[in-house]
């Protein structure tokens, strides 16, 4: 894949305070001069850490979390592609893993680019890139999904705000069929006084009741019990996580019309080993923007960009 380094500081006065960025025990961590920061762990690119300025961390990540490259990491914004849930039987993604096998691979860091804006005194934003190819997976994945492909994932950390973007590209000289989804475990401080909003009127299919459809109801969602509900909405309305009626996040997405919302509540948190700790369902949601509800088709040579943008409201 076509590496991308490209220097932070070209025509800037050498002063000025930069971003840093390192990659150490394939980790990469961005920290921003004004306190910001991310951390990316190359396996998975799994961005398992957004603190804001105010040192607040932004994503939930289970202290049980296996971040030793053995199995997907629980918490933080694990990457779901080619395929979301267990993969349909009758389809091509059939043979792989559960939300496929983007979050189970390690990833390459292709480098960094920073921008400024106009009247800041320093950086005020860094751009971390990374890839994925077919090249770079084993052979039994391959097999199992047998299509030349090449992904550019990027994450963006500026002023209170992260962004994650996709880029799909097919290199082969067949046509294949994907979904994607950005599986975000944000942190909420009391998941009783959480709402989400921005979802009336559109529908979703509700896998607690028997993935039967229905149209969403409430101005403000409020969380009280298992929710596992994926959200179509092609007018791209914002989310909006609201905590004690007090705006906290608002997550903005282009060309990805679903989100689905999940909180595994008590009982099918208490059954997945790898999240700890047990109550850690008080204090996450996901809110997982992506592509879902259907399957995108890429043609041979074709590319396809999706992103969204959390914002933190300090
Ligand atoms: O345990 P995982 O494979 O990471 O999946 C965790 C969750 O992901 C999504 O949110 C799905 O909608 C849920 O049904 C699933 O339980």
């Amino acid at each position: 894949m076509e590496r991308k380094n490209r220097p932070t500081s070209i025509g800037k006065p050498p002063h000025l305070p930069q971003p840093t960025v390192d990659l150490s025990n394939n980790v990469v961590t961005a920290t921003l001069p004004t306190g910001e920061s991310a951390q990316v762990h190359l396996f998975g690119a799994t961005v398992t850490s957004w603190k804001t300025s105010d040192g607040k961390e932004r994503l939930f990540l289970s202290t049980a979390a296996d971040l030793t490259g053995k199995k997907p990491i629980r918490g933080g914004v694990p990457i779901v592609f080619p395929v979301f849930g267990p993969p349909p039987k009758d389809h091509e993604t059939s043979q792989l893993p559960q939300h496929g096998f983007a979050r189970n691979n390690t990833w390459e860091f292709m480098g960094k680019s920073s921008s400024e804006s106009t009247d800041s005194k320093s950086d005020d934003s860094v751009k971390l890139d990374f890839g994925l190819s077919s090249s770079m997976l084993p052979e039994d994945t391959k097999n199992k999904w047998p299509y030349e492909f090449g992904l550019v994932y990027s994450v963006t950390l500026s002023k209170s705000t992260l962004k994650v973007q996709l880029q799909v590209q097919n290199k082969g000289e067949k046509p294949f069929d994907f979904q994607c989804l950005f599986h975000t475990y944000f942190t909420v401080n009391d998941i009783s006084q959480t709402t989400v909003s921005g979802l009336e009127g559109t529908q979703y299919i509700d896998k607690v009741q028997k993935a039967q459809t229905f149209t969403e109801k409430h101005d403000a969602l409020p969380i009280e019990g298992e929710t596992d509900r994926v959200y179509t909405t092609p007018a791209l309305p914002p989310i909006v996580v609201k905590e004690g009626g007090k705006e906290t996040l608002v997550i903005t997405r282009d060309s990805l019309p679903d989100v689905t919302v999940w909180n595994g509540w008590v009982d099918k948190i208490a059954g997945m080993g790898d999240f700890e700790p047990k109550d850690g369902w008080k204090r996450y949601l996901c809110i997982e923007p992506g592509f879902v509800s259907s399957w995108t088709k890429l043609e041979a040579g074709e590319a396809w960009e999706g992103s969204t943008v959390a914002e933190a409201k300090l």
